[in-house]
């Protein structure tokens, strides 16, 4: 993996003076260590790709200097990785030695770019022949030393028109005439194409991997199949979720998630309320993978099959959403792979296996697969993969990755590289929330999206810090926070007591902090109830078919609708970077914003956080975000209640009820544009 770091090679731990005395005159006269590039952004720490989207603009920065006053001329060079051609783009000059230039990505897939520099003789002499021209100081050595740099390019390239104009520039006079000639653009043009590029340095290459929109944009909704159901003894089955996309669509949700739906083991079946004494015809945790109707390649067989499959796929594509699947490796010890391929598995010595866990959570009902095991290099991997390419072939392109950090990094580094050489609009989000270094290495090694720690942070300081954290450090190149307001596992302490206004407020926070927002099904009816002292569900659905009456009164499908509208009017809001937070004095109110793109305006949010009292702050309006000064009117219109109306000054005054806990607003300087 190439060093994006590694570009200078002097540093002050390796002095060249401390070096035997040719290898340091060897490395000081190399005419390539002139110029050092250095700093380049974006990178990421290691040589790991940067990720990007698409169609989108990537503006590439360096520092890039040499000694002296001599003039540089940097390009970026950047390529798809597949191509051996480099598209090269000149960079512009910045202060202090940066450069900066843009270039975009039109395919998926990874690309390449790097910097190169180069003293750029022409440009230089240009530059001051002109300065001394304007201080009325040029002398006839001057022009002498631009014709003769002209010559010489002429009979380096024989370029006839180049010739043509070293014998005018030789004509010219020592006045006016002749200076116009010698800074004609024409000349510098072909000077420029001309150019031996003298004591020219290439960065090392930095990776890119440019995904689609989704990549960093969707709204997830969560739901198991076989819930869809009005009869709680009945097992809903793929067609039973058809009649509820719209629905789905209705609330705005782009992307249709499902917990696994294959076959489920009977070994250690887990009961209702993660009991290890079900009943005969409790239908178990789809996340115990295989029996003997097959494994990760198969359909639970109450589900219907892979027809049944194949039409919800195509009906929720009519109605505008994507289906994505879990992929959890673990097994269920009825699982084929145990008869069939025993050495991908790690056995005790008296025959038996570990069951999973993930402390202090106990998982009785399924083992985990040996990565390392005798067999399982290369069986064990190239079959995951097939299972991975198995479900492409049926429609699905995104996947939810159970627990991948209890899995190695080699493994999907390599898994997922082979599915995107195929496939380079497939998106895995990891779910994994364990050590922020695991979690920013997974998404190092290929993962799109992750899981985050957003579902446990409620406070003012916790967001901001943590948000903070995402968009302003280094993670902001390659991690893409997926903010779940809960999960089936997750049912938060804070939407427990929180009431209706709680669900809205995570809700709110979720859909405009992150461009990945999302939600599994029970939250849009504010479903809080849970196991006495723990996160868990009462009743939770992992063990049992839940069916649910959609339409209960008190549901916020009409606030998540709307904010899923504004997400996608917006794309401000399509991304977790460019949150800035702004000052509002009270510790419940939490006030942020995000410029549109095109700078035209800025969305803000303002969110009462305590669900059960009002709240009132002074608050700053964000005026110089948008250039003006502190006493200049604003234009605000209301995304969700639609008013119109307008504030003068910086200083403002708000109160927040629990029952209309948030505002979203956009400002722009006038005229509604
Ligand atoms: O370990 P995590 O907190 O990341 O949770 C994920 O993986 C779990 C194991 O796959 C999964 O747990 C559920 O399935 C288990 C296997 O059937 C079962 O024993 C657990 O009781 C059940 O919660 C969890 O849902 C998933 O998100």
């Amino acid at each position: 993996m190439p060093d994006a770091t590694q570009t200078t090679r002097h540093s002050a731990l390796d002095p060249i003076l401390l070096m035997p005395k040719t290898e340091a005159l060897d490395r000081a006269t190399k005419p390539a260590e002139r110029l050092v590039i250095d700093t380049i952004a974006p990178s990421v720490d290691g040589g790991w790709p940067v990720k990007r989207i698409a169609g989108e603009a990537v503006t590439v920065e360096a520092n890039v200097f040499t000694d002296g006053h001599e003039q540089l001329a940097v390009e970026l060079l950047w390529r798809p990785a597949d191509e051996t051609e480099w598209r090269a783009v000149r960079m512009a000059a910045l202060p202090t030695d940066r450069w900066r230039a843009v270039f975009v990505p039109e395919r998926l897939g990874r690309h390449e770019f790097a910097v190169e520099g180069w003293l750029d003789v022409f440009g230089g002499f240009r530059r001051d022949f002109a300065k001394k021209l304007g201080a009325d100081v040029a002398q006839r050595v001057d022009y002498m030393e631009g014709r003769g740099i002209v010559r010489a390019a002429a009979k380096r390239t024989g370029n006839a028109e180049l010739l043509r104009w070293a014998d005018r520039v030789d004509a010219g006079d020592d006045a006016r005439e002749g200076a116009e000639l010698l800074l004609a653009d024409e000349l510098a043009r072909l000077m420029t194409a001309a150019d031996d590029r003298p004591h020219r340095l290439r960065s090392a290459t930095v990776l890119l991997d440019a995904e689609r929109l989704a990549a960093r944009f969707s709204s997830w909704y969560e739901l198991f199949p076989r819930s869809q159901v009005i009869d709680p003894t009945k097992h809903g089955t793929f067609d039973d979720v058809i009649p509820r996309l719209p629905q789905i669509r209705d609330m705005g949700f782009d992307t249709l998630y499902f917990p696994p739906i294959h076959p489920i083991g009977k070994t250690n079946r887990k009961g209702p309320n993660n009991t290890l004494t079900p009943g005969p015809n409790d239908p178990g945790s789809p996340y115990a993978i295989g029996s003997d109707a097959g494994g990760h390649d198969a359909v639970h067989p109450e589900l219907g099959g892979f027809e049944a499959f194949a039409r919800l796929v195509e009906a929720a594509k009519a109605h505008g959403l994507e289906v994505a699947l879990d992929f959890a490796i673990q097994c269920s010890p009825d699982h084929p792979w145990l008869k069939d391929h025993p050495g991908w598995f790690a056995w005790r010595p008296d025959g038996s296996m570990k069951y999973a866990e993930n402390p202090p959570k106990k998982y009785q009902d399924i083992v985990n697969v040996d990565f390392y095991g005798p067999d399982a290099i290369p069986g064990l991997w190239v079959a995951l993969r097939d299972v991975v390419l198995l479900w492409v072939e049926h429609g699905v392109k995104v996947f939810r990755v159970d627990n991948p950090h209890t899995k190695p990094l080699p493994f999907w580094e390599w898994m997922i590289g082979e599915v995107r050489a195929q496939h380079p609009d497939a998106i895995f989000l990891a779910e994994a929330f364990t050590r922020p270094t695991m979690m920013y290495q997974l998404a190092k090694v290929g993962f799109s999206q992750s899981y985050t720690y957003f579902t446990w942070r409620d406070r003012k300081d916790e967001l901001t810090e943590y948000i903070e954290e995402l968009t302003t450090e280094a993670p902001k190149e390659f991690y893409r926070p997926h903010f779940f307001v809960n999960t089936p596992d997750i049912n938060p302490v804070y939407l427990q007591t929180s009431g209706r206004p709680g669900f809205r407020i995570r809700a709110v926070l979720a859909a405009t902090l992150s461009g990945l927002f999302g939600v599994y099904s029970g939250f849009e009816l504010c479903e809080a109830a849970a196991i006495p002292g723990k996160e868990e569900y009462l009743d939770s659905e992992k063990y049992i078919v839940k069916p649910r009456d959609w339409n209960a009164p008190g549901n916020i499908t009409m606030d998540i609708a709307m904010l899923n509208r504004i997400r996608r009017q917006y794309p401000a809001l399509q991304t977790h970077l460019n949150t800035k937070f702004f000052v509002a004095n009270d510790d419940n109110i939490i006030w942020y914003g995000k410029p549109d793109p095109d700078g035209k305006g800025i969305i803000c949010v303002m969110v009462n956080l305590d669900p059960h009292n009002g709240h009132e702050c002074n608050f700053q309006i964000p005026l110089w975000e948008l250039g003006l000064d502190d006493n200049a009117s604003v234009d605000v219109e209301d995304l969700g209640e639609g008013w119109r109306f307008r504030w003068y000054g910086k200083d403002q005054f708000i109160r927040i009820e629990p029952d209309q806990p948030y505002r979203i607003w956009r400002l722009t300087p006038g005229g509604f544009a």
